[in-house]
C-alpha cells in the first residue's frame, strides 16, 4: 500500500508543486483547496499524469473542515502518513493601517489553520498507533519581520512557535512536526503582494517590488515551486525521521540564521 499525504491549498502555487512532487515520490495525494474550480482542474491535470490523487474542497480556518479532510483521506486511501499545512494568505499594509479585519483573516487562515490541521492529522496518526509527519508552511517572514507585511510576518512567527510546541508534545507518539520556510517564489501570492506594494508607493512600478526583494537573493534567481517541493519531499521521507521541531529556510540565500 502506498503512503498517503494531504496537502492543503494545493490547487495552485507552491502547494500544487508539492502535491505533484509527493505524487512523483510514490504517495497517494489528497489535494485540498477553498477554490473548488481550480482544485478540480488541478486534480484532473495530475490524474492525467497518472498520479493517484483525489480532491477535497475545504477551508483550513474551519476546524470541522480539517477533520473532514482527514476523514475523506482515510475513507478513500485507508490511512494517513503526511499532512502538509501549506495553505496561507498575505496582506500588505503600513503598520498604522492594519485593521481588525486583516488581523482576524490572516490569523484565522495562517495560524488557526495550521493548528486545526495539526490536530486533525495527529489524532489520525495516534489512532494508527503513532508515527506520522506534519509539515507546515512558514516563510522567511517567520524568521525576519518585513515592513508592509507586519500581519503576515506575525502569523508566520506564530507558525514557527506552534511547530516547536507541537513537535515537543507529539514526539512521544513518534510524530514529527517541521516547517519549510520559502523565500521569494513567483506565485499568485507574490503577484498580489507586488500589486499592493505599488499602490502604497508612487515610485514603484508593477514588478519592481518583486524585483527588489529578489535582487537580494545570493543565488541570484527567484524560487520555483520545485525548489520548495525538494525540501518538503525530504521532510516527508524517512530520511528526515530524526528531525523534528525545525523551521528550515529554503530561500536561495536571503535570510541567514
Ligand atoms: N510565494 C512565496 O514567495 C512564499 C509563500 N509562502 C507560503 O507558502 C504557502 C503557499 O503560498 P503560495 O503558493 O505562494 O500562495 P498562493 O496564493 O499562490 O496559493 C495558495 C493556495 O491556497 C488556497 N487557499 C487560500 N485560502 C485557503 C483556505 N482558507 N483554505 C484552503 N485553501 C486556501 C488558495 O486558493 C490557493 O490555491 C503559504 O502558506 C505562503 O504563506 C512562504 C514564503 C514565500
Ligand atoms: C510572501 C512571503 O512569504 C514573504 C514576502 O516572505
Amino acid at each position: 500500500m502506498s503512503k498517503v499525504a494531504i496537502v492543503t491549498g494545493s490547487a495552485g502555487g507552491l502547494g500544487k508543486g508539492i502535491a505533484e512532487r509527493l505524487g512523483k515520490d510514490g504517495f497517494s495525494v489528497v489535494l485540498h483547496d477553498i477554490n473548488e474550480a481550480l482544485l478540480n482542474e488541478t486534480v484532473t491535470e495530475l490524474k492525467g499524469k497518472n498520479y493517484n490523487v483525489i480532491g477535497v474542497k475545504g477551508d483550513v480556518s474551519k476546524r470541522d473542515d480539517q477533520f473532514n479532510l482527514v476523514k475523506e483521506a482515510v475513507d478513500h486511501f485507508g490511512r494517513l502518513d503526511v499532512f502538509v499545512n501549506n495553505a496561507g494568505i498575505e496582506a500588505v499594509s503600513p503598520f498604522l493601517e492594519i485593521t481588525e479585519e486583516q488581523l482576524n483573516r490572516l490569523f484565522h487562515i495562517n495560524v488557526n489553520g495550521v493548528v486545526f490541521g495539526t490536530q486533525a492529522a495527529a489524532n489520525q496518526f495516534i489512532k494508527q498507533a503513532g508515527k506520522g509527519k506534519i509539515i507546515n508552511a512558514c516563510s522567511i517572514a517567520g524568521h525576519e519581520s518585513y515592513e508592509m507585511l507586519g500581519t503576515y510576518s506575525a502569523t508566520k512567527h506564530a507558525v514557527k512557535s506552534f511547530t516547536h510546541s507541537a513537535a515537543k508534545e507529539l514526539a512521544k507518539h513518534q510524530i514529527t512536526v517541521n516547517a519549510y520556510c520559502p523565500g521569494i517564489a513567483k506565485t499568485k501570492m507574490w503577484d498580489r503582494i507586488d500589486e499592493e506594494m505599488v499602490k502604497y508607493n508612487d515610485d514603484l512600478k508593477p514588478g519592481e517590488a518583486f524585483e527588489k526583494f529578489s535582487s537580494a537573493i545570493a543565488l541570484k534567481r527567484y524560487q520555483t515551486p520545485e525548489d520548495v517541493a525538494n525540501l518538503v519531499s525530504f521532510l516527508a521521507s524517512e530520511d528526515s525521521d530524526y528531525i523534528t521541531g525545525q523551521t528550515i529556510l529554503t530561500d536561495g540565500g536571503l535570510v541567514f540564521r
